[in-house]
């Protein structure tokens, strides 16, 4: 008999997922069917969506092969039935107060950056660059971890390595660039761009630096089809194109710019949205999502 999400604590909530804690050395991580755009999370949710995503971070999560915080499988008998399939037990850690972001390409943020300064992080950028320009070689651009509705403020190495110290810092920009690389390698043989991606990490009671919270996923990443990539203008995200293109067409009747939440979606956009999240599984993984744990919603 498994136990249900009340026997477990809350303590923490994020747009899409949710925190329990079981047992003080082990948490609960459940992801939600919610999505966010435009800033907003919207109030219709993506049926399987957080399922889709915990099977993506799995995949990846043993794919990588570096040291993480999965405490256990995918169908521990500690996982409440209804959460199965989008919850995972993860070993409970310090976590470092910092984005570890890797791009391979600008966009974003980081493109805001460069426009303004030359440079994104203190890395300065070669002239000439715009929208979606593929990168010489990847960044490491950090960034603090903002409040939920607040954006992600980008920072220097320096800033990092004068919280943490050098050896940290150092640790913590040359896994990420590691990781970026062995992923976007493989994903792009897999016909989508790894753009951008957002690692956390934490540190165990050995000591040691652990790879946290979720990975490689549409929520954490941006993805692109290699075969739609055109720099020089805006790519259609992978996954979150569908929502995007109707919250901003007449036909939602929504202002993005006013202070009024979108409306709920159209089950065509839905239905599309959900095959996408799919589709970047299947594509990335090599594997059916009919295989995955829990029930189809
Ligand atoms: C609720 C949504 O926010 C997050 O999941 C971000 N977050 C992660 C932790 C964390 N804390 C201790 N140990 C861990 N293994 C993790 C992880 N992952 C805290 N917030």
């Amino acid at each position: 008999m498994r136990p249900t999400l009340a026997d477990y604590t809350h303590i923490a909530s994020g747009k899409v997922r949710d925190l329990y804690d079981i047992d003080g050395e082990s948490l609960l991580m459940v992801v939600s069917d919610r999505i966010s755009a435009y800033d907003h999370v919207l109030e219709t949710p993506i049926p399987d969506k957080g399922r889709v995503l915990t099977a993506m971070s799995v995949f990846f999560f043993n794919e990588l092969g570096v040291p993480n915080h999965l405490a256990a499988a995918a169908d521990d008998s500690r996982i409440p039935e209804e959460v199965l399939g989008r919850a995972l037990i993860v070993k409970k850690l310090t976590m470092i107060p910092f984005e570890c972001v890797a791009r391979g390409y600008l966009s974003g943020s980081a493109l805001k950056d460069y426009q303004a300064t030359g440079s994104v992080c203190g890395v300065t950028l070669p002239e000439g660059l715009g929208e979606a320009s593929r990168l010489e070689e990847a960044i490491f651009t950090p960034a603090t971890k903002a409040a939920i509705g607040e954006h992600d403020e980008n920072i220097t190495f320096e800033a990092v390595t004068e919280k943490l110290g050098a050896d940290l810092a150092y640790r913590l920009r040359t896994e990420t660039l590691d990781i970026y690389l062995r992923a976007s390698t493989l994903t792009e043989a897999r016909g989508l761009i790894l753009a951008d991606t957002k690692f956390e990490f934490g540190m165990d009671s050995g000591n040691n630096l652990i790879l946290a919270d979720e990975v490689l996923t549409p929520d954490s990443s941006r993805f692109w089809t290699v075969e739609d990539y055109e720099p020089g203008k805006v790519q259609p995200s992978f996954d979150k194109q569908f929502v995007r293109d109707w919250l901003t067409s007449p036909e939602s009747g929504w202002d993005r710019d006013s202070d009024s939440p979108p409306p709920p979606l159209p089950d065509d956009v839905v239905d599309a949205t959900r095959k996408r999240y799919i589709e970047a599984y299947e594509r990335i993984s090599g594997l059916s999502f009919d295989e995955w744990l829990g029930e189809s919603a």
